[in-house]
């Protein structure tokens, strides 16, 4: 297991400065640049009483291998991987707080770039957790923080050993789920999505396998209008979840 990450990019870390600042074993920013922009990490850090030291572009670009850091790179301790007996207490919590659970299922999401647009979605319609298989898909990396804006630090990432077992338990729980695939039948403008809700969404190349696809207590599809027959993942799961969003809140 891995023991530190690194996290780059200006709203990542200022989200795991807010969030959780103990992660934070060293902290780097762009010497020079006492811009406007680097302000809220200077203040969260000092807030939070993480030390923080100057270093030169080249400096950063090799601690982030990536040019795309902003000006701020941090090492961090690896965040805790959530299992399913995590996945437990979050529903106990949902329901002492009289809260209907809110999930969303990407099965098999192999594009860091992918489940970092998927984790912004989920955080802004308010989504409890991901619920993510543990093999054949990507973890939190530094590029999902960077492209997370924020989000991969706080949304709960739940990693499964067997996503099909999983999907049972918390139906047993009460929790409908509802699957996205284009040839489905019903679409998701049809759908009640007001309820105790997991939406699973495939992977960029296959979609959803078939014992997911099984497992799922109905499917939906977005309806396209033109020639190409499938969306990126992270627009089709910004579609359903916002799609269930409007209902919720109606
Ligand atoms: C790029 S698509 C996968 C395409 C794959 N060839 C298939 O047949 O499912 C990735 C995921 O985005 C979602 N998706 C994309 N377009 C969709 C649509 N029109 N209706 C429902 N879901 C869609 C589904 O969850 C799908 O598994």
């Amino acid at each position: 297991m891995k023991k530190q990450d690194i996290i780059f990019g200006i709203h990542a870390v200022e989200a795991l400065l807010n969030n959780s600042p103990e992660r934070v074993i060293e902290l780097w920013l762009l010497q020079g640049r006492d811009d406007e922009r680097l302000m809220p990490i200077v203040n969260a850090a000092s807030q939070a009483g993480v030390k923080s030291q100057r270093a030169a572009r080249k400096v950063l670009d090799d601690k982030a291998e990536s040019t795309q850091h902003q000006g701020v790179v941090a090492r961090v301790k690896a965040a805790k991987v959530l299992s399913e007996a995590d996945l437990d207490g979050l529903l106990n919590e949902l329901s002492a707080a009289d809260k209907t659970p809110f999930f969303l299922i990407l099965d098999g999401v192999t594009d860091p770039h992918n489940l970092g647009a998927c984790l912004r979605n989920a955080d802004a319609a308010g989504v409890h957790g991901v619920i993510v298989p543990k093999d054949n898909s990507v973890g939190l990396t530094a590029v999902v923080s960077k492209v997370a804006c924020g989000a991969a630090e706080i949304v709960p990432l739940f990693q499964v050993t067997n996503l099909a077992r999983t999907m049972r338990h918390i139906q047993e729980q009460g929790v409908w789920i509802v699957g996205t695939a284009g040839e489905a039948d019903s679409n998701v403008y049809q759908a009640d999505l007001k309820g105790a809700l997991a939406i699973a969404m495939g992977a960029e190349g296959k979609g959803l396998r078939r014992l997911t696809r099984e497992s799922c207590d109905s499917l939906i599809s977005i309806p396209m209008a033109g020639s190409v027959s499938s969306l990126n993942v992270s627009v089709a799961t910004g579609i359903c979840l916002f799609e269930a969003v409007r209902q919720r809140l109606g």
